[in-house]
């Protein structure tokens, strides 16, 4: 457990905002925070609050460069380097309007229901199968996250390890720290010439096709859609066919119910003798104690395994038995590699996922823009000027059903519609409109009519708001 730091006190950098508003974003604020005045910059984009009353919870270790760039809006920024206990993190999401995660914490429909004022939530990493996105979705919680920043920082890593794994220098690494000089070259191996197999060929499968055949290893890959290979890299037809063909295989899909346990006893059978596995996407793909068993067995020669069903929710002496049952059985094997999921943990890519989902989140909370968002629809318009004096922009997150926007429309058809623009992704709704000549006191009697149609919304979609900005 960590102690919080970073904690920026309230700020009031822009024009107040509504009373109805203040009471929103409030919600649940701390009185104890001091007050401060930071300088005001006349930018051009909306602050539909006090931008110091937004508070963002980062946690496990979450670049300093999101940190920064949402420190600099004047957010209250409260970051942890580990991922919190379940009692705990129920208890800090209640607060929050923004959360900042990596792979660790699970968002789950029922810690989102501890989380009465949260509008978005960062996935600082490639994966979102740790959150529960159409829930999050169904409350009116915008998810982002950062598509590829990482993918280089895998394929290096895999790249690493194919060699590694060729030559045996866990082992031998391992031998020399306990003393043992035992030079030889049996079961060491070039790789150039050998077969990779890459079982998804998205962003990470993509580039680490291009880096092995740059070492000369051939590619073979193996993907649900057709895609276009790169280089004379080869798509195969089936999963068997991949299985059998390649001296080295390695996963790169997301985790999804189809590719639970993709890799069972069966696959790892069908494998050739003496090939190896490596799995730096997600845990539960491979079947842990089905491939334990084989490599007892000698069939497979070696794997490398940077991520677990079950992973510690802190660092430090908790890859044991604690964990599960089959982390003895692992640590016992010889020529395996294991890393703690650092696949992704490079500065290069943690700095550039920082500013891609900071990026995101900003321009989520102060003009409302979805462009990247995992489970809304996504949708922006050009921003308001702040010479557009009296114009007023309305987020308005609904459910996807007939009627909805005739009646939204209704309410903001005494004003001029200047732009809107709406779209829908499931069950859920977003409609962005800016709207001009509207007077300040008009402000809280359409948020109060938007409010009102949200009601139609069974209850437990409650929370799906009216959010309005202005240029003011
Ligand atoms: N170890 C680490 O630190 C990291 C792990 N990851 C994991 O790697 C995964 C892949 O990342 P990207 O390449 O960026 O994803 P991506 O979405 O670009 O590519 C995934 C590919 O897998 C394919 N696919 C989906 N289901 C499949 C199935 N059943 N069989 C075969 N192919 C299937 C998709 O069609 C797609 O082409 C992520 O979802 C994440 O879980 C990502 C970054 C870091
Ligand atoms: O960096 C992390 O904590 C997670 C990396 C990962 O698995 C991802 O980006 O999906």
């Amino acid at each position: 457990m960590t102690i919080p730091r970073d904690i920026i006190p309230l700020s009031n950098t822009v024009v107040p905002s509504s009373p109805s508003l203040s009471a929103f974003f409030n919600a649940g604020a701390s009185p104890s925070y001091e007050t401060s005045y930071f300088p005001v910059v006349p930018k051009k984009q909306l602050k539909p609050f006090n931008t110091g009353d937004i508070r963002i919870l980062l946690l496990e270790d979450i670049d300093r460069t999101a940190r920064e760039l949402l420190q600099k809006e004047g957010y209250q920024v409260e970051s942890h380097t580990s991922s919190l206990r379940d009692s705990e993190l129920a208890e800090k999401i209640r607060d929050v309007h923004v959360i900042g995660i990596r792979s660790k914490t699970k968002l789950t429909a029922s810690v989102l229901d501890h989380a009465e004022n949260l509008l978005a939530i960062g996935c600082f990493c490639i994966g979102t199968d740790q959150v529960d996105l159409e829930y999050a979705a169904k409350r009116g919680v915008t998810v982002f996250n950062s598509p590829f920043s990482n993918s280089r920082s895998v394929a290096e890593l895999v790249i690493a390890e194919v060699i590694m794994l060729a030559r045996r220098i866990c082992d031998k690494s391992m031998e020399m720290h306990f003393g043992t000089w035992q030079k030889g070259s049996t079961r060491s191996r070039e790789i150039r010439g050998k077969v990779l197999g890459i079982i998804g060929y998205g962003h990470i499968g993509s580039q680490l096709s291009v880096l092995a055949e740059s070492m000369g290893m051939s590619v073979l890959f193996y993907d649900v859609v057709p895609l276009m290979a790169i280089g004379k890299a080869k798509q195969v037809k089936s999963l068997a066919e991949l299985l059998v063909s390649s001296d080295f295989v390695t996963l790169h899909v997301p985790e999804t119910l189809e590719t639970r346990d993709l890799i069972g006893r069966t696959e790892l059978e069908t494998m050739k003798k003496g090939s190896y596995l490596i799995n730096a996407s997600r845990g539960c793909v491979v079947d842990l104690q089905a491939l334990c068993e084989v490599m007892r067995s000698g069939h497979l020669a070696g794997a490398a395994l940077d991520v677990f069903p079950r992973e510690p929710s802190d660092d430090g002496p908790y890859f044991n038995e604690d964990l599960a049952r089959w982390v003895t059985e692992i640590r016992d094997l010889p020529n395996i590699i294991l890393t703690p999921h650092i696949g992704g943990s490079t500065e290069e890519a943690q700095e550039a996922i920082g500013a891609e989902v900071g990026g995101a989140l900003l321009r989520y909370i102060n003009f409302g823009c979805t462009i990247g968002a995992a489970n809304m629809p996504e949708v922006t318009l050009r921003s308001l000027t702040v010479a557009e004096e009296s114009h007023l922009r309305v987020i308005f997150i609904h459910q996807n059903r007939p009627g909805v926007l005739r009646q939204v429309n209704d309410i903001l058809g005494d004003h001029n519609v200047d732009k809107q623009m709406s779209d829908s992704r499931g069950d859920i709704a977003y409609m962005m409109a800016d709207i001009s000549k509207v007077d300040s006191t008009e402000v809280q009697a359409l948020y109060t009519k938007l409010e009102v149609l949200s009601c139609e919304i069974p209850k437990f979609l409650s929370p799906l708001r009216p959010y309005f900005g202005s240029t003011r």
